[in-house]
This record gives structure tokens, C-alpha cells and sequence, in this order.
């Protein structure tokens, strides 16, 4: 199986385009965002080392996370910021890994990962073998997480200016998925890009290398075992 990151601005549509692959062509979606409330839940282990560093004033009164007011605290405090992001962002790598691996061994020929910051942090950069950025025309974009988030026009803004530009994610991507037109047009440039993604063999070639590795791995592992009379 290989991954394909799927990614672009806040509020451009990847939730939308992941839907599309998900329920129209049944493609597997692991979603970064739901991952990432899922390890801080009360009695995880981030949500146990976010209590030791944050305290207890970044916490609702139910014992869940205020994610506004720890929102509020590391958008103005960079140190802040790093310290969230080394204790969240490893709980979400490998809680993602895991998924992958759970939905490799299920057969699939890929897996879309919708990871909104995959540039920016760059961590499932390197397992990704193509990258897919949904666009949307910065006008759009503004409109579209006014209206979503109800925020007025500075918060929204300010939201957009945090993330790297558009503009560069495109130039970084494999393929981009126009989303400025209706959601029709949307689900024609998903089918493109879906159709182009099954024709790939990079799932063969990884298999292969699996096979390379496991194969002389388990041999050496019998020779290991028979020299030393285990068998
Ligand atoms: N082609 C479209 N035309 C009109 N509205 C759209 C279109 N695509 C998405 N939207 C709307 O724009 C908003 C943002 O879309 P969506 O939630 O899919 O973006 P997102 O990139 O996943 O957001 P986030 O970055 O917050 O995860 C939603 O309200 C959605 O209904």
C-alpha cells in the first residue's frame, strides 16, 4: 500500500475532497484532525503532559481540554507553541502510523491521509509517495471560514496568514484538486486525480520491497535459530 497526503489552506475544502474518496470510490481516510482530539482525551498520555505544562486553567470544568484558551495561548507565545506541538505531534504520528499499518494489512492498493499541516511540519512527509493540495482562490477562502467558523473578516485572516501560502503548497503538491466551482466540478477533478492514483504501481514496488526484506530476514532468522540449536 502507499499513502498519498492529501492537504491545503484552512477551510479550502479537503474535507470535502476526503469525503469524496471516501464514500464515492471507498478509498481508506486516515484524518490527522481526528487523531489529534483523540490523543488528548482525558487519560491519554498527551492529555496527562499538556495538565503538567499548561496547568490547570487550559482545562474545562468536565475535564476536557479548552481548546479555545489553549488556542488563544499558543497562537501569541511561540515557546508555547513548540512546547504543545513536541507533545502532541509525536502522540499523533504514531497513532497514524498505526492506522496505517492496520489498513495496509487489509489490502488496500492506498490510503489518503488528510493531513491539514503536512508541509508545515513535514513529519509524514517522508512516507508519502504523492500529495494532493485542494485549492481555492484566497477570496473564496476567506468567505468560506467566515461563513464555516463564524469569524469576521481579521480572525479569519489572521487563521489564513498562520499557514504557509497556498500558493507554495501547490508548487510543493504531486496534484491539485481545483475546488473554485461547484462541487460537481470538484468530484470530476477528484475522479482525475483518483484515476491516476490507481494506475499507479508504487503499491507493487513497496510490496516487493517488503518481500526483499522479510524474506532474507526470516531465513537469517532460521540459520540464527538452527546454529544455535533453538530448532
Ligand atoms: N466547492 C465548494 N463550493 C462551496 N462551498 C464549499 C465548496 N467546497 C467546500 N465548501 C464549503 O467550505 C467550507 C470549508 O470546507 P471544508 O470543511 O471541506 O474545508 P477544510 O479544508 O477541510 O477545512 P479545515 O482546514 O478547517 O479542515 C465548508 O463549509 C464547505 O461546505
Amino acid at each position: 500500500m502507499f499513502l498519498v497526503g492529501l492537504t491545503g489552506g484552512i477551510a479550502c475544502g479537503k474535507s470535502t475532497v476526503a469525503k469524496i474518496f471516501k464514500e464515492e470510490y471507498g478509498c481508506p481516510v486516515i484524518d490527522a484532525d481526528i487523531i489529534a482530539r483523540q490523543v488528548v482525551e482525558p487519560g491519554k498520555p498527551a492529555y496527562t503532559k499538556i495538565k503538567e505544562v499548561f496547568g490547570d486553567g487550559v482545562f474545562l470544568s468536565t475535564g476536557e481540554i479548552n481548546r479555545e484558551k489553549l488556542g488563544q495561548i499558543i497562537f501569541n507565545d511561540e515557546v508555547k507553541r513548540h512546547q504543545l506541538n513536541a507533545i502532541v505531534h509525536p502522540a499523533i504520528k504514531s497513532e497514524m502510523l498505526w492506522q496505517i499499518v492496520c489498513t495496509a494489512l487489509k489490502g488496500h492498493q492506498f490510503a489518503i491521509l488528510d493531513i491539514p499541516l503536512l508541509f508545515e511540519t513535514r513529519q509524514m512527509l517522508p512516507f508519502v509517495s504523492f500529495s494532493i493540495v485542494v485549492y481555492c482562490d484566497e477570496d473564496q477562502q476567506l468567505a468560506r471560514l467566515m461563513q464555516r467558523n463564524d469569524l469576521d473578516e481579521q480572525a479569519a485572516q489572521a487563521r489564513i496568514s498562520s499557514q504557509m501560502s497556498l500558493k507554495k503548497k501547490c508548487e510543493l503538491c504531486t496534484y491539485v484538486i481545483d475546488n473554485t466551482m461547484t462541487l460537481d466540478v470538484t468530484r470530476d477533478h477528484v475522479k482525475q486525480v483518483h484515476q491516476l492514483l490507481q494506475a499507479s504501481n508504487k503499491h507493487l514496488l513497496l510490496r516487493l520491497g517488503v518481500l526483499f526484506l522479510f524474506v532474507p530476514l526470516t531465513l537469517a532468522t532460521v540459520a540464527i535459530c538452527k546454529f544455535t540449536g533453538v530448532l
